[in-house]
């Protein structure tokens, strides 16, 4: 299988991280074209891998395999009605990012036959360690379903879902999670800090403990009740910040927050599409 020539539309937060992976797994920079209206973030781009900055959006998609797009939700529609004519050949796989975005509603701007996979990637995908899910319209071969996979799996791990609704809580839960597990850092910090610590040594524990709680998570078979009940001294310090933890409502909390998640996700749907 040759190596696809991959066009992004949009080249923020998300294609960076993306981009920068595929170049680190070994993915040729001369075979990944960027289109941006920012010339400062393309130069941005540029300097970290010689990937093909693209003057405007049809420039970037002309011939190419695989279409990423990934520019926000609100100008999808625009975006998608400027580069449908250059992909009426039909020979393109085009790969949304876009959270709430729904496949008939890329149908209906690209036309019935394009073949379509949304994804709903994370932003560690610029290390190597990001967390997709796809889901892939019918129309979608094989061949290109498995570039969609070895685009995704050279950034992290893959899993494709049964149904396009399920992206919506995978949206609340890996694509948004980031954030959630930054937010839980930057308040233990503020906590230490309030409890006398000097920020930075605050900052370097938390950041090590976080990595060192994610290692023992992913590499040792035994679950997370059991991982967190071998930190639980009985009447002891973990348990007493644990106990503190349930009763203030945490599960509740984060239940809510998710549910926002993918409640904004179906609302983006209705609003976008
Ligand atoms: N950030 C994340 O963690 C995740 C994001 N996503 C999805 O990825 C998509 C991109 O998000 P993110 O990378 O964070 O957003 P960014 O705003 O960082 O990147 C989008 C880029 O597209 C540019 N753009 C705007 N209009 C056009 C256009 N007409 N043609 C080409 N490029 C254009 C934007 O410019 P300007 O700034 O001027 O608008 C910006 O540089 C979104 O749809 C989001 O839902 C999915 C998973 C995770
Ligand atoms: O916040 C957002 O809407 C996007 C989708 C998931 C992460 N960032």
């Amino acid at each position: 299988m040759s190596t696809p020539v991959i066009a992004f539309v949009g080249a923020g937060n998300m294609a960076a991280s993306i981009i920068g992976g595929l170049v680190d797994a070994g993915h040729p920079a001369q075979r990944i074209r960027a289109a941006d209206p920012h010339a400062e973030t393309l130069q941005r781009l540029s300097a970290t891998a010689p990937v093909i900055a693209c003057g405007d959006n049809n420039e970037a998609v002309a011939g190419a395999d695989v279409v990423i797009l990934a520019v926000k939700p609100q100008v999808m529609a625009t975006v998608c009605a400027d580069i449908a004519p250059a992909l009426a050949n039909g020979n393109t796989l085009v790969i949304s990012i876009a959270a709430g975005i729904t496949l008939e509603s890329m149908q209906g701007w690209l036309g019935e036959t394009t073949a379509i996979v949304r994804c709903m990637p994370n932003t560690p995908a610029l290390l190597g360690c990001g967390a997709s899910a796809l889901y892939a319209s019918a129309q979608v071969s094989a061949q290109q379903q498995e570039w969609a996979a070895s685009i995704l799996d050279a950034v992290g791990i893959t899993e494709w879902v049964e149904s396009e609704a399920d992206l919506d809580p995978v949206t609340a839960l890996s694509g948004s999670g980031p954030a959630y597990f930054f937010l839980f850092m930057e308040a233990m910090i503020d906590a230490a800090v309030e409890q006398g610590l000097p920020r930075d040594t605050a900052t370097r524990l938390t950041l090590q403990t976080c990595l060192g709680a994610s290692r023992m998570a992913l590499e040792n078979e035994v679950d997370l009740a059991e991982l967190r009940r071998r930190v639980t001294s009985p009447g002891g310090t973990t348990q007493a910040a644990v106990e503190s933890f349930e009763s203030s409502g945490l599960r509740d909390l984060v239940g809510s927050a998710m549910q926002a998640a993918a409640d904004r996700a179906r609302a983006m749907a209705k609003e976008m599409g």
